[in-house]
């Protein structure tokens, strides 16, 4: 084993801390690293590197082993998320043995020295939707999940040449979607833009119940910009298609991302907000499809953004229910006779998946044909929840 710098892991470590204590947890980690690394221009990429590694590996452990210090929590989450680390070698040399082991076995080593991690991960688990195996959805926690792409059908070629032309590695997952290693930087291949979207693989899967026909009418109500409408166009481009959001600027964000990708549909746009009465605005409108990609928790996407889990409450699982339950009933309104609903959450939490379809089975006129959870912990990916519910 090469020799351990010391110096150097202490100065790894100073920076992981000033970065932690800069935090402020009102943004996502990632943005917050990318303005602190330009603010500390002093910092090297191996700087820069170690110190996201570190903050990362810190936020996967939860809410785990509260009552030691910053860095003994993080040696413990390097021993678990790492499979080398000068900080375990330095601080923890006897542990090195068993860095290398299976997850379940460090766990179980861990457990062994008075250390137990395992139920404080995720702190939410008793919320979990039926179909999470409990087990492999925690320690898959600890592993950051991929870089998924999708790439539309006739563009394969290009874009699979130009990502061996810059030497990133991929592989296929299926028709035209591809898994690539995380912070691969394809903002830097300009010659593709435009031609793939990054979008998780369970998020390519969501629409697969989705029964598609030319000429019918869809409803894209909480758009964003636009991820589940690109996907739902690629499998049929010839529906009518509206998409809403309560946020005008997201839609904005939609019009450029659909002029990059050069779509030929023709849209219609709104701002709504699906928590009042919106009848005066969609004028007796009715659809053959909504697809509601509500908002929610986003706990099924939580091991690529770890410090989630520490700015979230149990309390919010039930506003998000509610707001959830809100929405779908405003806009199952506005399906026609036999008309779908395709509901899709990136939640893992039963209050936010089937308990909503439940309750539109129970309270709003509308059957439900199939429902699944999108499960991506064994796979590298996030995991998502989708329904298709009937008008009856
Ligand atoms: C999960 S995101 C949608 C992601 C998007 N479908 C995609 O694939 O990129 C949920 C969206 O619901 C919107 N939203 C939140 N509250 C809303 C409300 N009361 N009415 C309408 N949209 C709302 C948010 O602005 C957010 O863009």
């Amino acid at each position: 084993m090469a020799e351990i710098n010391q110096r150097r892991v202490e100065q790894q470590l100073r920076n992981f801390e000033r970065a932690l204590q800069a935090y402020g947890h009102d943004e996502p980690l990632s943005r917050f690293l990318t303005r602190f690394f330009k603010e500390n221009r002093q910092m090297g990429s191996a700087d820069r590197r170690m110190t996201s590694r570190y903050c990362y590996n810190y936020f996967r452990l939860g809410e785990a082993v509260k009552a030691i210090s910053l860095q003994e929590k993080l040696v413990i989450a390097e021993f678990l998320c790492e499979q080398a680390s000068d900080l375990v070698a330095l601080h923890q040399p006897d542990w090195l043995a068993a860095i290398t082991a299976p997850l379940a076995e460090k766990i179980a080593f861990l457990q062994d020295q008075g250390i137990a991690v395992k139920d404080a991960i995720f702190p939410f688990q008793q919320h979990l939707s039926p179909d999470v195996r409990t087990e492999d959805f925690v320690l898959n926690h600890l592993i950051q999940p991929d870089l998924f792409i999708r790439v539309q059908q006739q563009a394969t070629e290009q874009v699979e040449a130009e990502l061996q032309r810059a030497a990133i590695s991929f592989s296929s997952i299926g028709k035209a979607g591809y898994r690539l290693p995380n912070g691969s930087k394809l903002q830097e291949l300009k010659g593709i833009a435009g031609l793939y979207e990054v979008q998780d693989q369970s998020s390519q899967q969501s629409l697969d119940m989705a029964q598609l026909q030319p000429g019918q009418s869809w409803w894209d109500a909480c758009a964003a910009s636009g991820g589940k409408s690109l996907l739902l166009l690629e499998k049929e481009s010839a529906v009518r298609l509206l998409v809403s959001d309560i946020r005008l600027s997201i839609l904005r964000n939609l019009d450029e991302r659909f002029q990059v990708a050069k779509v030929k549909a023709a849209y219609r746009k709104k701002v709504l907000d699906l928590t009042e009465d919106v009848d005066h605005i969609m004028q007796g409108e009715r659809f053959d499809g909504i697809i509601l990609d509500a908002p929610c928790s986003g706990s099924g996407t939580w091991s690529r953004t770890p410090e989630m889990i520490k700015q979230f409450s149990e309390a919010k699982i039930a506003e998000f229910s509610d707001l959830q339950k809100r929405i779908a009933k405003q806009v199952s309104a506005y399906l026609k006779p036999k008309g779908q609903l395709i509901y899709i959450t990136c939640s893992v939490f039963q209050e936010e998946n089937e308990a909503v379809v439940a309750f539109l089975e129970a309270s709003c006129g509308l059957k439900v044909e199939t429902q699944q959870l999108i499960a991506g912990y064994n796979r590298k990916s996030d995991s998502m929840f989708a329904a298709r519910l009937r008008k009856i």
